[in-house]
């Protein structure tokens, strides 16, 4: 396929755009210019009938602002300050730069634990679409201020990733403060050429590093992302949003400098989800439960023999067959529980437990098998 096939926006209805504290920041300034820019770009692609969401870093930079701090402090309470202090000065240069085009937008901050619970990431998935129905645009961030250290996202390229999928996406867009994925740092080194087109075997592009002074995810985390998206059936793309009306230019100017991930087969978005949710526990599980999971039956707790973590119904673990990882699935119930019904017989769950509980710790529909040599999911739902 022609690689600018790939940019047919014709082919999207759904893009979840990424602008980096790269992008919102001009010299230590807010960049309002550049806000009214996307506003234009987001207002052409409406008038398409597409449906856009944004995903915006620059809280903690414009809490600088707000306050005249020159350096990004290292302490994270300060840190956190910062970003309750410029996130709804962030949101007022977005509403007031999509107000020019008639455009209400809506601030939505999310936190870690509405992606790995299963209820809160469907929850969320409802608000989205409303919001969608209502012809809003979200404004979306990592809810920084009350963010627990071990448990960030702490970089939205990550969030973003996750994002698409939560709202069932087909194209992600990163904009950063270069063209896109080079061989090595472009402002570094003058000989670095830039990467165009990606394909899912090009791993080694994972071992990319690097960041602005502001950013906090860099390249490596663009680059993870933008592979979840395309590994998810995605399309991907990292381009320069310090030029001109960067979205309007992907779409008309075929020379525009970027680098395309280019799709894998589509993946149903609860596959994506188990896929790359955070594993918060593991069950060690017996040889029989292995057949029974590889024949595509539910994972019964008879066949659990030792459980690691704390987790609550509807969180994704993995799945431990004589120490490789063979699964990852949805719990139907919380950590405390399968300790108490490991290895029982479904018919006693419930008097143990003292309510009425489903037969299987893990339904067939929410376990993914996992090539257990690579150690990665096979992406394919029973
Ligand atoms: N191989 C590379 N290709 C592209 N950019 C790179 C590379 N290595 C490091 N970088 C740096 O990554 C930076 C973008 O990441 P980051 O600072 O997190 O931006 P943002 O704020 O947009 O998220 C660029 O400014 C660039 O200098
Ligand atoms: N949530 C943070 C964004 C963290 C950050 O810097 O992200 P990025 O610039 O996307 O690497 C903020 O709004 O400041």
């Amino acid at each position: 396929m022609d690689k600018q096939e790939y940019l047919d926006f014709s082919k999207y209805n759904r893009i979840v755009i990424k602008v980096g504290s790269a992008i919102i920041t001009n010299n230590y300034d807010i960049d309002e210019d550049k806000i009214n820019q996307i506003a234009q770009d987001v207002y052409y692609l409406n008038k398409q009938n597409k449906e856009v969401l944004i995903v915006s870093s620059g809280a903690v930079a414009c809490g600088m602002k707000v306050l005249n701090i020159k350096k990004k402090p290292d302490s994270i309470p300060l840190r956190q300050a910062l970003a309750s202090i410029g996130q709804p000065y962030l949101m007022s240069i977005y509403a007031k730069a999509f107000a020019r085009y008639s455009i209400n937008t809506s601030q939505v901050l999310i936190s870690i634990e509405d992606i790995l619970s299963r209820k809160r990431f469907l929850n969320a998935k409802n608000t989205f679409e409303a919001l969608f129905g209502l012809k809003v645009v979200p404004i979306v961030n990592e809810n920084d201020s009350v963010a627990i250290k071990e448990l960030m996202f702490g970089d939205n390229d990550s969030l973003s990733s996750h994002i698409l999928n939560l709202i069932e996406g087909n194209l992600l867009i990163i904009l950063t403060d270069v063209d896109g994925v080079y061989n090595k740092d472009p402002k570094l080194y003058k000989d670095s050429t830039l990467i165009e087109i990606v394909t899912q075997e090009e791993t080694w592009l994972k071992s990319l590093k690097g960041k602005s002074k502001l950013g906090e995810g860099g390249i490596s985390s663009k680059i993870k992302s933008a592979f979840i998206a395309s590994q998810g059936g995605k399309t991907a793309v990292i381009t320069n949003g310090k030029r001109q009306n960067p979205i309007k230019s992907l779409i008309f100017d075929k020379a525009f400098p970027k680098t395309i991930f280019l799709p894998n087969d589509y993946v149903k978005s609860k596959v994506y989800w188990i896929n790359n949710c955070l594993s918060l526990g593991k069950l060690y599980i017996d040889n029989g439960a292995f057949e029974s999971i590889k024949n595509r039956k539910g994972l019964l707790a008879k066949g659990i023999k030792t459980i690691e973590g704390s987790f609550s119904k509807g969180n994704v673990v993995d799945i431990v067959f004589e120490n490789k990882r063979v699964a990852k699935g949805i719990v139907n119930y919380d950590s405390t529980d399968i300790e108490k019904i490991k290895g029982i017989h479904s018919s006693q769950i419930s008097s143990i437990l003292g309510y009425k509980a489903q037969a299987d710790v893990i339904s067939t529909d929410n376990i993914i098998l996992v090539n257990a040599d690579k150690g990665e999911p096979y992406a394919k739902l029973h």
